[in-house]
């Protein structure tokens, strides 16, 4: 099913030097249980693309939907709604909070929604077990190798159950094998149901895609990964 829409979507930064447009006329799908691509050389206008599904910043012109709605024109407290009930975002450096253990880290979005204590931890046991992280769990994430502190990252993105999780270079930081097991668990989200969009400039995440889109120069173009495998 769709679950976020791009349609005729320009974003135009306002610069001391005038007007720059990042993203031109952007048509865009995302579907639940894939994993889409999202590759471009540096400056293209990736990490504005994954804001804009992100509800992390408005299109200038055109419109973005998100499950069915038009999010485009809400006010920003009813944005920010969206973006906590529909959307796990997964960073390069984790982003995990230093005095707290995996497990904390990963609940901290439910206490930020005053959920009751035995439904926060259940709700973390089942999301660590799903990255295959729980017997870390009690650790800092200074005691956790980059692939492991990713797991968490990623387990605290789910733990609200969101339809959409949205992956900034979540591998740059990642020697091979944590990659693999990091982009294995991505791929398991997506074939369990969520839409998973993933930012890169690394080639070897192809691989693990089911759509690849290119953004050049603003412009997002749909690629045929048979060409470039
Ligand atoms: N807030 C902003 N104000 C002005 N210009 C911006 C702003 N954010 C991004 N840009 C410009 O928009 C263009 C696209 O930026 P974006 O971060 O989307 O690219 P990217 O493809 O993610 O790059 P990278 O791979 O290097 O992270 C760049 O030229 C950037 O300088």
């Amino acid at each position: 099913m769709m679950i976020a829409r791009l349609k005729n979507a320009n974003k135009i930064y306002e610069t001391q030097a005038g007007k720059f447009t990042a993203l031109a006329n952007c048509n865009l799908e995302l579907y639940e249980g894939e994993l889409l691509l999202i590759i471009g050389p540096s400056g293209s206008g990736k990490t504005t693309l994954l804001s804009l599904l992100g509800c992390l910043i408005n299109p200038t012109e055109g419109t973005l939907e998100i499950d069915g709605k038009n999010v485009d024109d809400l006010p920003d407290k009813e944005m920010a709604k969206v973006r906590l009930d529909t959307i796990g975002f997964v960073f390069q450096q984790f982003n995990l909070l230093a005095p707290l253990t995996a497990a904390e880290n990963v609940a901290f979005p439910l206490k930020m929604r005053n959920m009751k204590t035995a439904e926060i931890k259940q709700k973390t046991e089942e999301a660590l077990k799903k990255v295959n992280i729980s017997e870390h769990k009690h650790k800092l994430p200074k005691q956790l190798s980059g692939g492991q502190q990713q797991r968490v990252a990623i387990a605290r993105a789910l733990v609200t159950d969101p339809k959409i999780i949205l992956c900034d270079e979540p591998t740059a930081s990642l020697d091979k094998h944590s990659l693999e097991i990091v982009m294995k668990e991505l791929k398991e989200l997506a074939e369990g149901g969520k839409a998973v969009a993933v930012v890169t400039h690394d080639p070897r995440l192809m691989e693990y895609a089911d759509r690849v889109i290119e953004v050049e120069n603003g412009i997002v173009n749909e690629v045929n990964k048979q060409t470039i495998n």
